[in-house]
């Protein structure tokens, strides 16, 4: 079942900029990821499914209930984290989330003080007076505190060092283990990697591909490496390896999915070392990206 829908919108901004035709749906306890390069339009896209903007032209629904006519309804059981945090900076960062908590009508405040321990996150300080990180982790602890089933994510661990956002990676794993429904913007491969079920990529505000993980994954490309005792025997396995290319003892192969084959053939020789490159899957993504971040 579609939890997030997006329908064919169209947001024309002019010159070309904005979103068109933009299609795809996030299914419930699924952990979607939306992939572009800077200005592809997914701000514009979240900000639709916010119900912030209006769509030009096609339909956007969170449960069913249109995202612009309902989003009060809809907002009451969604977590947001927004690109760009707009803060109140003479608050202090304890004081802003109080603040949000009590628009949001949270009676609970015991999830919010579990998070901000899981984030190592001092929130006594003003706002003012804090790193970009600290911020981002109290857009982290004001989207998740009040625990709810869908949460909609615009670049959460943009400013997190790398040790945070490991942790991040591991707050989103908990949460898809509790059936929560995550659409998250990113620029961090490795994340979507770890965390997501299906990638859609957007570039030039137009949707490019909508692909499963495990099979982006499986069709990752490897390069091996394979080093022998004497140019002889590695000349022996390039004879039933074909696509392998010789160089002294060493051979290099490029195998794509499955290593079943790869490795009946290698166990026939004496192998003396042995090197295992796999392809990012940012390069793999960059085919779609065309070259560009
Ligand atoms: N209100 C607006 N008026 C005119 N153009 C806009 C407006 N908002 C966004 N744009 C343009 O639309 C395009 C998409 O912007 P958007 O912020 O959605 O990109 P993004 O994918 O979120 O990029 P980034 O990764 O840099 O955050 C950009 O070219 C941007 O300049």
């Amino acid at each position: 079942m579609n939890i997030i829908e997006v329908n064919n919108i169209t947001k024309d901004y002019g010159n070309k900029k904005g979103v068109f035709d933009v299609s795809f749906n996030v299914r419930v306890g699924e952990v979607l990821g939306f992939l572009g390069p800077n200005g592809a339009g997914k701000t514009t896209t979240i900000r639709q499914l916010m119900g912030f903007i209006k769509p030009d032209r096609g339909r956007v629904a969170i449960n069913g209930m249109n995202c612009f006519k309902e989003a009060d309804k809809i907002q009451i059981n969604l977590g947001y984290l927004p690109g760009e945090i707009a803060f109140m900076d003479d608050m202090t960062g304890i004081e802003f989330i109080k603040f949000i908590a009590n628009m949001k009508e949270l009676k609970d405040f015991s999830r919010a003080e579990e998070l901000m321990k899981f984030f190592e996150l001092d929130p006594r300080g003003k706002m003012n007076k804090m790193s970009k990180g600290m911020k981002q982790k109290i857009g982290i602890v004001c989207a998740f505190m009040q625990n709810p089933e869908i949460l909609i994510l615009d670049e959460p661990t943009s400013g997190l060092d790398p040790l945070m956002q490991n942790k991040f990676i591991e707050l989103i794993l908990k949460e898809k283990e509790n059936g929560k429904t995550i659409l998250m913007s990113s620029h961090i491969f490795e994340e979507i990697e770890k965390t997501c079920d299906r990638a859609a990529i957007i570039k030039e505000g137009r949707i490019v591909t909508v692909e499963d993980m495990e099979k982006l994954k499986s069709n990752k490309r490897k390069t091996i490496e394979v080093q022998f005792d004497s140019q002889e025997t590695a000349s022996s396995f390039v004879s039933i390896m074909p696509n392998g290319k010789l160089n002294e003892n060493k051979v290099i192969v490029e195998v794509k999915g499955e290593m079943d084959e790869f490795i009946k053939k290698l166990s026939r020789f004496p192998v003396k070392d042995l090197e295992i490159k796999t392809q990012s899957l940012e390069e793999f993504f960059m085919h779609f990206y065309g070259g560009e971040k």
